[in-house]
């Protein structure tokens, strides 16, 4: 079996005194994709930021590509290949759409045409100043941003949080091509369950800082019991 992405090893994490993570280990395949699931303030960002080297690990490692990356600090774990999508809209607002894309370019797949194809309103508000746009396009900008870095795995941080039904739809389009034919792993934290299992392959649940049940997203799905027992989720008959 070829080696993980991204792998964390009996990770015990927080901030200061205060342990958020602790004993979590999961491996994410090349091109994978993972759903990082559970209620408010279990851990869900930590993991992120403990991904990106934002917070100190007490205990464990963080592999990437199979090196131990746990001493590394964020920017060079970025240029690795680690792309972090933050839950505030990060865009410069006084610089255009294009200009915002450009600023963050490197070599690779995702260049301004493919990024456009992706994300059309993107390309429509090209000349648009980052404060002129809607909070959908901010996100959309965010995302997109951090695309233009061809990143082999990018960590999106509650994308969809506040967003309109439309943008939702537009937005998760988006990701399900770059986790798909797009060839980037996904790391994705989201309130919106249901939404977030049906873009990825394969889901954790945090509970009190451990992780309290992995599974196929697909089965997840269709477990209610579980789904409702560590999320409170209630979803919707399908008729
Ligand atoms: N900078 C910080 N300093 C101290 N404690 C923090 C800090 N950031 C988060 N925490 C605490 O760590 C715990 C986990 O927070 P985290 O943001 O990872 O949870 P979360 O699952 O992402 O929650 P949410 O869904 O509300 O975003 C919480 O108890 C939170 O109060």
């Amino acid at each position: 079996m070829s080696e993980p992405l991204l792998e964390f090893r009996d990770v015990r994490s927080g901030y200061g005194e205060a342990v958020v993570l602790d004993g979590v280990s999961f491996a994410l395949p090349l091109h994978g994709s993972l759903a990082v699931l559970g209620r408010n303030g279990v851990g869900k960002t930590t993991l992120l930021l403990t991904a990106m080297g934002f917070v100190t690990l007490a205990r464990g490692s963080v592999l990437f590509n199979g090196r131990d990356i746990s001493r590394l600090p964020p920017h060079k774990r970025a240029l690795m290949g680690l792309g972090w999508v933050p839950q505030e809209r990060e865009i410069f607002p006084s610089l255009t759409v294009e200009e915002n894309l450009t600023a963050t370019r490197r070599p690779g797949r995702w260049d301004l045409e493919t990024v456009y194809t992706l994300f059309p309103r993107l390309r429509e508000r090209c000349g648009n100043m980052g404060n002129q746009l809607s909070g959908g396009e901010q996100q959309m900008l965010t995302v997109a941003r951090t695309l233009m870095t061809n990143p082999a795995l990018l960590l999106l941080d509650e994308p969809l949080e506040g967003l309109a039904p439309i943008i939702v739809e537009e937005l998760s389009a988006a990701i399900r091509y770059m986790a798909g034919d797009g060839g980037t792993a996904i790391v994705l934290v989201e309130q919106h369950a249901e939404v977030a299992l049906r873009l990825t392959e394969q889901a954790v649940v945090i509970e009190r800082g451990i992780i309290a049940h992995r599974a196929q997203s697909s089965d997840l799905l269709g477990n209610r019991d579980i789904l409702d027992r560590y999320l409170g989720l209630h979803l919707q008959e399908r008729r």
